[in-house]
């Protein structure tokens, strides 16, 4: 579908890039010929994601971080900058639970806006600030959700943070497109990844619930994305820049594609949803 070596000379970072749709989208960029940069909390996951992208070739380098410290970020986009700068930011990672919001504490609260809306500013700021002071242009890309546009009822925080993003990206394509830095975000519905089905869908089948609902009938798959995501951080149509796209089979046009359905569990539910999300959270813990 795409030039071989449409990236070449391109180097992207990809936030959350060594699990899930990061890493599929980073290894299409790969192999279109850029360079890539992945960043998260666990470094071993981004150096075995790295050795396996890598095994036909091409650069990838990890920073292990969290998002969620400023100066981190600062001293990582320094360094990326000192060693071979950057044409492209993937806005990629994130954290979200479901969760009945009076049942959320402030630092579950926090836990997910300091990923999603503080962390994705403070790298976006990092990464066009350097631009701007280099006079040169850049593309930046932010993975939201649908309910962006209608809310989501039982992720709230993912809600409101989330539209936060959008919000940048539309605040910043206007702001800062005098200085050639553009703007997007893809919306995506559901596409199974272990990351999301764990604290989305715990203890379901991943993908059943959208299969069921969804206009087209499926969810959507890596490919999809990965088409979406190079098209858009590709010099194809430079004019395209402050919008959000949803790839989602028509979902939410059709159901408003959140969890509204959740209303119909009682305590039970919810204690055994919490209690799968946190194993998990414990097992990823344990790996940073
Ligand atoms: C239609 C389909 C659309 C799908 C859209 C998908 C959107 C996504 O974003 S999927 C991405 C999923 N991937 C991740 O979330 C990966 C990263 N996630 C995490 O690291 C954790 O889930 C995190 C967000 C909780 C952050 O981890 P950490 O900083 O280590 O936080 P703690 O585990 O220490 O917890 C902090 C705080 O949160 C409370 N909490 C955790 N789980 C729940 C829960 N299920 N219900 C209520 N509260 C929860 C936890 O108890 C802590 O609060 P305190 O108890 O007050 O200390
Ligand atoms: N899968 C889906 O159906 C959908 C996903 N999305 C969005 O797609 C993106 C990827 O999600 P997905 O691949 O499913 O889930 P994953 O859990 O696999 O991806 C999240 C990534 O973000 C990283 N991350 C989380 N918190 C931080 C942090 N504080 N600092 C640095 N890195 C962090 C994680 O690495 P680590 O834990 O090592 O830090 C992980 O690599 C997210 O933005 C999500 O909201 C949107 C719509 C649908």
């Amino acid at each position: 579908m795409f030039s071989d070596g449409l990236f070449d000379g391109k180097r992207i970072l990809v936030t959350g890039g060594g699990t899930g749709l990061g890493r599929a989208m980073a290894e299409r960029l790969l192999a279109l010929g850029a360079d890539i940069v992945i960043c998260g909390r666990r470094e071993n996951v981004l150096q075995a994601a790295a050795k396996e992208m890598t095994a036909k070739g091409g650069r990838v380098d990890c920073y292990g971080l969290d998002i969620r410290n400023a100066q981190a970020v600062d001293e990582m986009v320094a360094d990326i900058f000192a060693t071979g700068g950057l044409t492209g930011l993937l806005n990629n990672a994130a954290g979200n639970f479901i969760a009945r919001t009076e049942d959320l504490s402030p630092k579950g609260f926090d836990a997910v806006a300091n990923i999603v809306m503080h962390g994705t500013f403070y790298v976006t700021q990092a990464v066009g600030k350097r631009w701007i002071a280099a006079g040169q242009g850049g593309s930046v890309l932010s993975i939201v959700v649908t309910w962006v546009r209608n809310g989501g009822p039982f992720v709230t925080p993912s809600a409101m943070s989330k539209a936060a993003v959008a919000a940048m990206t539309k605040s910043l394509a206007a702001e800062w497109g005098r200085y050639g830095v553009r703007l997007n975000a893809v919306a995506p519905g559901e596409i199974p990844t272990e990351g999301m089905s764990k604290r989305l869908n715990p203890g379901e089948t991943p993908g059943a619930r959208t299969a069921a609902r969804n206009p087209m009938g499926r969810v959507g798959t890596m490919e999809e994305l990965q088409n979406l995501a190079a098209f858009l951080l590709s010099d194809g149509c430079p004019w395209l820049t402050g919008e959000v796209i949803a790839m989602d089979g028509a979902q939410a046009l059709a159901t408003g594609g959140n969890f509204y359905e959740l209303r119909e569990w009682g305590d039970a539910e919810w204690k055994a949803a919490r209690e799968r999300i946190e194993a998990v959270n414990a097992k990823d813990r344990k790996e940073r």
